[in-house]
């Protein structure tokens, strides 16, 4: 029987945080190789990294759509937890709002049940991790490591124009919201990038091309996971 520790939260009404661990087992989960996935190792972990704008979500279903890996976008869940009866609601939404990043206990608590309910066990992690803390949580309280780093790199100013187009109804989705991500991207994630980079992790990605050629060269840098 396989089993792993993995670090779990507790938070209270006033935000204060404390890690207990538990011992997951996982014999109930089911290995299952999803239709694309054969030639991938089992339980490959890839972070997908960029600017905002930069086409992580467009890509990530582009990968699911060829290969079956399961997308866990940390955006997404956390506006799924938002819009939930969640004691965290309105916390994610002002700090969203604001384009600040979330207490990385919060997020991994979503990632990590997310991660534990999806029968297939090759993940792409959309938008994670975003700052010094988001990684130590990964590396100490998680425990994953990535297999490949996918970095979609872009100039400031073809992403803003694509969020000021995107039209999908984000409140954060606007001139002032869009800075402040910019700025909090610059100054928190790509020093991420730069620590994945010194480990030989990141493939980078020119994310200024079109979705089709910039998906090209996502092929060629899975072929690389390819057993
Ligand atoms: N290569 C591309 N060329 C032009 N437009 C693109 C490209 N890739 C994505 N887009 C468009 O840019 C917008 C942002 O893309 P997407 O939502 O995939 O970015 P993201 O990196 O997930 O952003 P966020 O971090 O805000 O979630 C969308 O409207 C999408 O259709
Ligand atoms: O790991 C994360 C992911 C997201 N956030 C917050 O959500 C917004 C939107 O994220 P996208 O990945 O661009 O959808 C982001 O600006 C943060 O406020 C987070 O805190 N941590
Ligand atoms: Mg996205």
């Amino acid at each position: 029987m396989k089993s792993r520790m993995m670090g779990w939260i507790h938070m209270d009404a006033s935000y204060h945080f404390s890690i207990s661990f538990i011992e997951l087992k996982h014999s109930g989960f089911q290995q299952t190789r999803a239709k694309g996935m054969e030639n991938f190792p089992n339980e490959a972990v890839i972070y997908v990294l960029g600017g905002p704008g930069s086409g992580k979500g467009t890509q990530c279903s582009n990968i699911v759509e060829n290969f079956g890996f399961c997308h866990l976008s940390t955006g997404e869940l956390l506006e799924v937890e938002a819009n939930s009866t969640s004691e965290y609601g309105t916390m994610i939404q002002e700090f969203k709002k604001e384009g600040k990043l979330l207490p990385s206990e919060i997020v991994i608590k979503l990632l990590q049940k997310a991660m534990e309910k999806s029968e297939v066990k090759g993940f792409l992690i959309d938008g994670f991790p975003r700052n010094q803390e988001n990684l130590t949580a990964a590396e100490d309280i998680m425990k994953i490591e990535p297999d490949l780093v996918l970095y979609f790199e872009c100039t400031e100013e073809e992403l803003t124009r694509r969020l000021l187009n995107r039209n999908q109804g984000r409140a954060d989705d606007n001139i002032d919201t869009i800075k402040k991500r910019l700025q909090v991207y610059f100054e928190c994630t790509l020093p991420v990038i730069d620590y994945y980079t010194q480990k030989d992790k990141v493939h980078k990605i020119d994310a200024e091309k079109p979705v089709e050629e910039v998906f090209e060269a996502v092929k060629c840098a899975l072929s690389m996971l390819k057993g």
